[in-house]
C-alpha cells in the first residue's frame, strides 16, 4: 500500500510537471483509485481469512492468491495509464 501511495504521488507530480490535460487527469485518477480500491479489498481478504482460517488450505489460498491477482491487474492497468498519459508529453519536453 506504502508502495502504491508513493506510486500515485510521483505519478502526480510528473502529471503537473508535464501539465497533462483534464482527460489524462481523469485516466491517472481511474487507475489510482482502482490500485488503492485493490489494494483495501485485498488487506481485507487477507485479514478475514486469517481470522477464519489460522491453518493452511487451499480455499484460504485461492482466496488470497485471487484477491492479490486482482491487485495486480489493476496495478497492470495503472502502469499503462501512466505510460499512454506521461510517455508522450515528456518525450515532446526532451526531444521537442
Ligand atoms: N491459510 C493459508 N492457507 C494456504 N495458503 C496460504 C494461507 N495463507 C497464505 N497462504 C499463501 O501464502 C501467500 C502469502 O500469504 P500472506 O498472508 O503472507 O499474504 P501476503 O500477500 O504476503 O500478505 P501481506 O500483504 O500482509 O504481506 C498467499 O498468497 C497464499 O498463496
Amino acid at each position: 500500500m506504502r508502495f502504491h501511495v508513493g506510486a500515485a504521488i510521483a505519478a502526480a507530480a510528473a502529471g503537473i510537471w508535464l501539465r497533462i490535460p483534464a482527460g489524462g487527469w481523469l485516466w491517472l485518477g481511474a487507475a489510482v483509485s482502482a490500485v488503492w480500491t485493490t489494494e483495501l479489498i485485498n488487506t481485507a481478504v487477507e485479514r478475514t481469512v486469517d481470522l477464519a482460517t489460522p491453518e493452511r488450505h487451499p480455499l484460504a489460498k485461492a482466496a488470497k492468491d485471487a484477491a492479490a491477482g486482482a491487485v495486480l491487474v489493476a496495478a497492470s492497468f495503472a502502469v499503462f495509464v501512466g505510460l499512454v498519459v506521461l510517455a508522450p508529453p515528456l518525450c515532446r519536453l526532451l526531444f521537442g
